[in-house]
């Protein structure tokens, strides 16, 4: 019996793996004017909008049918002050287009020898991004580079792609090109890819799909109280993290957090270096993105965890490009979620409590 999402599964994982091998390439010869910062001060490099190209061209060959939810558009780069990276982002996504086809890999998809495009097609491609996304129906969502920040500072990003049909993400891929790719061995090497399809299990496979080892099954541990840590953001901006260590202290967590960008934290929950992924909003009006979730939420779910806001609620993929008003985000195994919602409720009341008093105090 063929499994569901099959093809779609293969044609993900290639795509991934191909941009993975073009971020990590490009973050060695990024040079300081190879970056601009966009509308919503948030930064973006050449790796992103080739990173995008790439799979955005691999999934329009794979299934034209499919729209595509992606975070870049190439808005910036036909501006007439956009032609020196434009050229940059047309060299770099030809050289990974037309790089020898890879184990599983097919002419098919617009990619290998012969395969480069020209500028505006590329332009065009990166714009297959556009779609608003919405309650039903079949898109796909990408994240060329997750964790830009991360990426600029050598640490971890992530490139992340999911399905989503009528709202449910059905299948999520994490490429995480820096990560260990053996925990237990933090300085060895490098570079794994994370899968999860509804149903069929959450995955580690090896970064190069030259690499035949097999893929391990993850499942998240039961953690000893003492063991359980925070998975979150490395950026101030994006997460409350003074109110994470309120939720911490109410837990009993010992262990300090794990920080570190991207959804490699979702990678990292799924298998086991830590137990809670908490994302609590810090005030500013920003909207998270479904790009940053989907393919995060399928792996914590199919590791056997638990996804919600922080109201207990499931996330809503069915919005459009935004998850809507902005709850964060609170994933764990599912022996342990509970509580956390529970310390993140308490947390929340003692800080407004704080909040209260220290304004009485001030008005007196
Ligand atoms: N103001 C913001 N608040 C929360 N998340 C943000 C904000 N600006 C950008 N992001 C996105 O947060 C994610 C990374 O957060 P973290 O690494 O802290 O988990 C990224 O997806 C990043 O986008 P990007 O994909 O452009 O890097
Ligand atoms: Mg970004
Ligand atoms: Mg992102
Ligand atoms: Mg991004």
């Amino acid at each position: 019996m063929s499994q569901q999402y099959e093809a779609e599964q293969q044609v993900a994982v290639a795509a991934v793996r191909r941009a993975c091998a073009l971020t990590a390439s490009v973050f060695n010869t990024l040079v300081k004017n190879e970056t601009l910062t966009k509308e919503d001060k948030s930064p973006v490099t050449i790796g992103d909008y080739a990173a995008q190209a790439v799979i955005n061209t691999i999934l329009s060959r794979a299934f034209p049918q499919d729209p595509i939810v992606g975070e870049e558009d190439a808005g910036d780069l036909r501006a007439d002050n956009g032609a020196a990276l434009r050229s940059r982002i047309v060299e770099l996504a030809n050289e990974s287009l037309t790089a020898p086809l890879q184990p599983g890999e097919t002419e098919e998809w617009g990619i290998g020898p012969g395969h480069a495009q020209s500028p505006e097609e590329l332009m065009n491609i990166i714009d297959r991004g556009n779609y608003g996304g919405g309650r039903t129906g079949r898109f796909w969502t990408l994240d060329p580079i997750d964790g830009t920040k991360g990426f600029l500072r050598g640490e971890q990003y992530a490139v992340c792609l999911a399905l989503i049909q009528d709202a449910r993400v059905e299948l999520g891929v994490i490429g995480c090109p820096n990560l260990p790719a053996d925990p237990s061995a933090p300085s060895g090497a490098r570079g794994a890819i994370f899968v999860a399809a509804r149903g069929r299990g959450a995955w580690q496979l090896p970064l190069s799909p030259a690499d035949t080892t097999p893929p391990t099954r993850l499942t998240i541990p039961t953690f000893a109280a003492d063991q359980l840590n925070l998975l979150e953001s490395v950026e101030k901006a994006h997460a409350k993290l003074a109110l994470n260590d309120r939720v911490a202290r109410t837990l009993g967590v010992t262990r300090p957090p794990t920080r570190m960008d991207s959804q490699a934290k979702y990678a990292a929950l799924a298998r086991g270096d830590g137990g809670v992924y908490l994302r609590l909003p810090v005030g500013s009006g920003y909207r998270e993105k479904i790009w940053d979730h989907a393919p995060g939420s399928v792996l914590v779910e199919e590791a056997g965890g638990r996804i919600t806001d922080s109201r207990g609620q499931p996330l809503d993929f069915g919005l459009g490009r935004t998850l809507g008003e902005n709850f964060g985000v609170v994933a764990a195994g599912k022996g342990v979620h509970a509580r956390v919602l529970e310390a993140v409720q308490a947390a929340q009341e003692e800080e407004a409590r704080e909040e209260a008093a220290e304004k009485a105090k001030e008005a007196q």
